[in-house]
């Protein structure tokens, strides 16, 4: 028997790691990218052997022509590799905001309402360790703070589905090998290259010359960054939960005399989550926001009430904020 190429195991072990823990059958998301061929491959693989079953759903955005073609060819791929159900998901792409941003949002919503009605309990995505570098690289130019550096979660729940990211200790050089050896022809998204797009720049020449001063170590550094700062973001997330409890007061306020307590970084996690709590569009909350809640309960000088996106105003009454 020939010996299996070691990034076909590395692809392997990881979704082998993965599917610990899940109890139910699983859907791969595939755009036919040599990163989701690869954990698709290796999930008609390892699910299996693992009691589970595994499908496949790949999106059509409609955005490119060929677009249809491209998910026919990876649906057929699929069912060739025992992959069941294989559902081509075809989506209308909203014209408004990024065009970046309204295609994920189509996907991620086609992927869950796909597992919600094929009864599945989690959806595989191809995220590798440099996907996770970049997102950290683009959240710390962009100044998020340690939620965007956090990166990309390992698994996050919606909607009663996992939302699973295996590869993310896996780099993209790997995931090619992988399909290479498997004899997979990945698809190679234009986007993925096109300098219109942030991500693209980051691919093609931030990273690189980052890892050209600095060395190679620096998208696993990028990566172990998001990881560490994934811990200290959940850590303060869970204090900041529960101090918002204790500043609760009737009728959806909050007790400024309470949140005057807190540290600085507690304080405005909770006036974030409770702005959220209210109804502002967290893709709308910004920094800027928060720092106006903030200067209510802080640097009080009478001033008039907060307008947080959605058109909620926020007004400090004595102690109560409201
Ligand atoms: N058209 C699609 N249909 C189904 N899943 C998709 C599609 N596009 C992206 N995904 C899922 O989202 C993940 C990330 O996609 P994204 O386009 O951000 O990265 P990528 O590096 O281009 O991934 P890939 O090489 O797998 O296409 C993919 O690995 C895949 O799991």
């Amino acid at each position: 028997m020939a010996a299996l190429a070691p990034p076909v195991a590395a692809v392997r072990t990881a979704v082998r790691q993965a599917l610990r823990g899940v109890g139910g059958p699983v859907l791969v998301a595939c755009s036919g990218g040599a990163d989701s061929l690869a954990l698709a491959a290796a999930t008609a693989f390892v699910a299996p052997r693992a009691g589970l079953s595994a499908g496949l759903v790949t999106v059509d955005h409609g955005l490119q022509s060929g677009s249809a073609e491209r998910a026919a060819a990876v649906a057929s791929w699929a069912e060739s590799a025992g992959l069941s159900p294989v559902e081509v998901a075809t989506v209308v792409v909203s014209r408004e905001g990024s065009p970046e941003a309204a295609a994920r949002e189509a996907r991620y919503q086609a992927l869950i309402a796909a597992a919600t009605r094929l009864g599945a309990s989690a959806v595989l995505l191809g995220h590798t360790r440099d996907d996770q570098a970049e997102t950290v690289l683009l959240a710390l130019a962009r100044g998020s703070g340690p939620r965007g550096m956090a990166g990309m979660p390992r698994r996050r729940d919606v909607e009663g589905v996992a939302l699973l990211r295996p590869l993310l200790d896996v780099s993209r050089d790997e995931t090619r090998k992988a399909c290479a050896a498997l004899s997979l022809n990945p698809w190679d998204d234009p986007h993925n290259t096109d300098p219109a797009y942030a991500r693209a720049r980051v691919r093609s020449s931030a990273l690189p010359a980052l890892v050209e001063a600095l060395g190679a170590g620096v998208v696993d550094n990028l990566a172990r960054t998001a990881r560490l700062l994934a811990a200290d973001a959940a850590a303060l997330d869970a204090i900041a939960a529960a101090a918002l409890e204790r500043a609760r007061r009737p009728e959806d306020a909050l007790d400024v005399t309470e949140l005057q307590r807190l540290p600085d970084a507690v304080r405005t996690r909770v006036l974030h989550a409770w702005a959220r709590e209210r109804g502002a569009p967290p893709a709308a909350l910004s920094h800027r926001h928060v720092a106006a809640l903030d200067a209510l309960v802080m640097a009080w000088r009478g001033q008039g009430p907060v307008h947080l996106p959605g058109g909620l105003p926020v007004a400090r009454r004595g102690t109560l904020l409201s």
